[in-house]
């Protein structure tokens, strides 16, 4: 089942010199239960594309929709409770980990108190360690602080997360449990759209991958299918260039 459904989209800024591209013609669909990873050279327009899904920017030409409805009709309070976005620098407010957990429910009166075992259950889903929630939150490493940005986002129960570099931050060991937990995450109906430079997360926790230049979708394929290109090929260059180092 088809989650989000983009058509010819495009974006464009106004730059030094002149109009610039971020998003040229993209045409694509996300769907529902998978996990899907951006990746590709620095500046190829990831995570512009992520920002469109919850109308955080708005394409000039092209239409977006999520569950079948045109972006343009979702009023973006209701979008975003079910498509959370989570940045690559999480928003903090003063408080401790857990007033900032619990943060977003003072504007959603329907959900129900988060008792012991769903504050656990949202820990373990986003790997933020529960004997950190005391903690004040700015005090936090930027690892943790992104970790409970996605407990936060978790919180309100979407349907879909948009990550921007969820385990840019983390070790491996840590960046490793965090697939695991948003792929358990997927196995409950949840969409998972995130951007990565880490292919070798991506390898083992993506269901499907879309590979961005220059603000163009050059390939979107399931994940062993991307990791099968030969070395003359584009994706192929790109995924030894990764092995030596992030391209700038
Ligand atoms: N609001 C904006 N105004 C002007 N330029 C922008 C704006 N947002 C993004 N850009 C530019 O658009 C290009 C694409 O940016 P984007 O952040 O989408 O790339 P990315 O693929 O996510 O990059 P990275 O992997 O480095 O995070 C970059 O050159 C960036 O500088």
């Amino acid at each position: 089942m088809t989650a989000f459904e983009l058509q010819h989209v495009c974006r464009t800024v106004p730059g030094d010199e002149g109009p610039q591209s971020l998003l040229d013609d993209v045409t694509t669909h996300f769907e529902k239960g998978l996990l899907h990873a951006l990746v590709g050279p620095s500046g190829g327009g990831k995570t512009s594309l992520l920002r469109l899904l919850n109308r955080l920017d708005a394409p000039d030409a092209g239409t977006v929709s999520y569950a079948g409805l045109d972006l343009g009709c979702w009023e973006p309070r209701r979008l975003r409770r079910k498509v959370a976005f989570v940045p690559q620098q999480p928003h903090i407010f003063p408080g401790t980990a857990r007033d900032n957990l619990l943060f977003g429910l003072r504007f959603h009166p329907d959900i129900a108190p988060i008792d012991n075992q769903r504050l656990s259950e949202l820990c373990a889903s986003s790997q933020f360690p529960p004997d950190l929630l005391s903690k004040p939150a700015e005090k936090l490493s930027i690892g943790q602080q992104q970790r409970l940005a996605l407990a936060r986002a978790l919180c309100l129960d979407p349907e879909v997360l948009l990550l921007d570099e969820p385990g840019s931050a983390l070790d491996r060991p840590t960046a490793e449990a965090l697939g695991r937990s948003l792929r358990h995450l997927c196995r409950r109906a949840m969409t998972i759209v995130l951007v990565s430079h880490d292919l070798e997360w991506v390898r083992n926790h993506a269901d499907r991958v879309l590979f961005m230049e220059a603000g163009k979708l050059k390939l979107q394929c399931p994940v062993a299918s991307f990791f099968s290109y030969g070395a003359e090929s584009r994706v192929g260059r790109f995924i030894a260039g990764q092995k030596e180092g992030p391209e700038s």
